[in-house]
C-alpha cells in the first residue's frame, strides 16, 4: 500500500501560481497579436491626431473673427487626404471635410446644416457654436513619445486598432509556448480505424488540440506511448526535448501498467505534486524539469478535461502574459445537491439566466454531460449537502468566459 498523501485542490492551485517560468517573446504582425500580451511597453512614434483637423463636415474660420450677422467668402475647400496647408484670412471661410486638416488661420469649424453657400458666400447661422468647436487638436488623444500602451497589456481588439492607428506593423508579444502531447494507453484505437474488443477511441489527444488552439497554441506535438516503461521514458524525454509545456494523459494511477509518474522521475522532472482531493482527477500528476512544467492527467477524458482547465489552462495563460484562470463566481443551484466523497468536487452544469443546473452523467468516463455543459461548479471537500437555491462556486469553460 503506497502512503495516501492527497493534497487539497486550493494547496495544488497555489503550488502552480508560485511557479515562475521564463517567457518568450515574439515579435508578430499586429494583424495577428489580437488576444495576445504586449511584452514591452511601446511608445507612440506620431501624435494623434498628427494634425489640426475638422470633425465634421462644414466650413472653418477664425471664430474671434467673426460677428453674429457677418457673412464669410468661400475661398477654397479641403478634402481629407490634401496634403498642403491652405491659409485662410479673417472674413473668408474655407469648406472642409471631416479628418481634413484645418487651414491655418481657422480655429472652428461650423456643420454645413447650420450655414448655407450661395455663390461663394456663406450666411452662418450657429446653434452654440463656440471657439474651437469641430476640431479635433494634434496630440489630443496621445502624443508623440508618450506611453502607448504598457507592457503586459491585453492587446483586445480596439487596441489593434490603437496601435494600427500609431502606425505600427509589428508588435512584441509573449509567445505562446510548443505543447508536447503524450498520449499512452494500450488499448487505444485512432478514431476511424476498427474498434477490437477491449479498445477505445483515443478521444483525449483530439480533444486537447481543441482546447490548445483555442488558447491560441498552435505549436502541438502529439507523441504516443505504449504501458511500457522503457517506452515511456523514450517518449518522453523526446516530448521535452522539443516543447516548452509537456502533458501526459492517463498512465499515472497506482495501477502494474502506469509508468507516467517513474517515467518523468527518470527523465529528471521534479515533482510538485501527485494525487489530488478531487474529483474527478485525483491521481494528477504535476512536476517541472527546469523551466518546463509537466502534467501527467488523469486517463479518463473527463478527468484529463477537467484538470486541464483548473490547472493547465493557467499555466499555460501565464506562459503567453496572461494572468488569470477561468472566469470564476458564485451563483445559485437549481436544485439540492448532495455529495457522496469528501473530495473537491467540480462538475459539469449549466449555467443560465442566473441560476446554475448541475447535469446527471458526471462519472469520469463519461462525456455526455462535460460535451453539453457550460461551466464546471466546485464544491467544497468538506461539505456535505448542498440546499436549493445555496451559493456555489462556478468556472465558466473558457469559450464561454
Ligand atoms: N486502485 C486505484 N485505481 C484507480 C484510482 C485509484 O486511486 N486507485 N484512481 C482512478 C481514477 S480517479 C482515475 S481518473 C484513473 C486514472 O488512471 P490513469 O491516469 O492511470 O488512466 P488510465 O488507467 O490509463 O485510463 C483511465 C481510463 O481512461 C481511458 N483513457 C485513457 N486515455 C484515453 C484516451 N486518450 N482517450 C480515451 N480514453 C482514454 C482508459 O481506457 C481508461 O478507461 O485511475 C483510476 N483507478
Ligand atoms: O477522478 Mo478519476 O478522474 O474519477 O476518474
Amino acid at each position: 500500500m503506497i502512503k495516501d498523501s492527497l493534497i487539497a485542490v486550493e494547496e495544488a492551485k497555489a503550488i502552480l501560481r508560485q511557479q515562475e517560468y521564463m517567457r518568450k517573446t515574439v515579435q508578430l504582425p499586429l494583424k495577428e497579436a489580437g488576444g495576445r500580451i504586449l511584452a514591452t511597453s511601446l511608445i507612440a512614434p506620431v501624435n494623434i491626431p498628427a494634425f489640426d483637423q475638422s470633425s465634421m463636415d462644414g466650413y472653418a474660420f477664425a471664430y474671434d473673427a467673426w460677428k453674429t450677422g457677418d457673412t464669410l467668402r468661400v475661398i477654397g475647400e479641403v478634402p481629407a487626404g490634401r496634403k498642403d496647408l491652405l491659409h485662410v484670412n479673417n472674413g473668408e471661410a474655407m469648406r472642409v471635410f471631416t479628418g481634413a486638416p484645418l487651414p491655418d488661420g481657422t480655429d472652428t469649424v461650423i456643420m454645413q446644416e447650420h450655414c448655407s453657400e450661395e455663390n461663394g458666400i456663406l450666411t452662418l447661422s450657429p446653434k452654440n457654436l463656440k471657439a474651437g468647436d469641430n476640431r479635433r487638436r494634434i496630440g489630443t488623444d496621445i502624443r508623440h513619445g508618450d506611453l502607448a500602451l504598457p507592457a503586459n497589456s491585453f492587446l483586445n481588439d480596439a487596441a489593434v486598432g490603437f496601435l494600427a492607428g500609431l502606425g505600427f506593423c509589428t508588435v512584441p508579444v509573449y509567445a505562446t509556448p510548443a505543447v508536447a502531447l503524450v498520449i499512452t494507453g494500450d488499448e487505444l484505437q485512432q478514431p476511424g480505424e476498427p474498434l477490437d474488443f477491449g479498445q477505445v477511441y483515443e478521444a483525449s489527444s483530439t480533444m486537447l488540440q481543441a482546447a490548445l488552439t483555442r488558447m491560441g497554441i498552435s505549436q502541438i506535438k502529439v507523441f504516443r506511448s505504449p504501458d511500457i516503461l522503457e517506452e515511456t521514458i523514450q517518449v518522453l524525454q523526446t516530448a521535452l526535448s522539443s516543447s516548452d509545456v509537456v502533458l501526459l494523459t492517463g498512465g499515472v494511477s497506482v495501477g502494474n501498467y502506469d509508468f507516467v509518474v517513474k517515467a518523468a522521475e527518470h527523465c529528471g522532472v521534479q515533482k510538485l505534486f501527485h494525487r489530488v482531493k478531487q474529483r474527478p482527477g485525483k491521481p494528477l500528476f504535476a512536476g517541472r524539469k527546469d523551466d518546463q512544467p509537466v502534467f501527467g492527467l488523469p486517463g479518463n477524458p473527463s478527468s484529463v478535461l477537467t484538470c486541464f482547465y483548473q490547472y493547465v489552462w493557467p499555466v499555460l495563460r501565464k506562459f503567453s502574459g496572461h494572468p488569470d484562470n477561468l472566469v470564476t463566481f458564485t451563483a445559485p443551484l437549481s436544485t439540492p445537491f448532495e455529495k457522496t466523497v469528501p473530495l473537491t468536487q467540480f462538475l459539469k452544469a449549466v449555467y443560465k439566466d442566473g441560476v446554475v443546473e448541475i447535469l446527471s452523467a458526471q462519472e469520469s468516463y463519461r462525456m455526455s454531460s462535460f460535451a453539453v455543459c457550460n461551466c464546471l461548479v466546485e464544491l467544497k471537500e468538506e461539505v456535505r449537502n448542498y440546499n436549493h437555491q445555496e451559493l456555489v462556486t462556478i468556472h465558466l469553460l473558457p469559450s464561454y468566459g
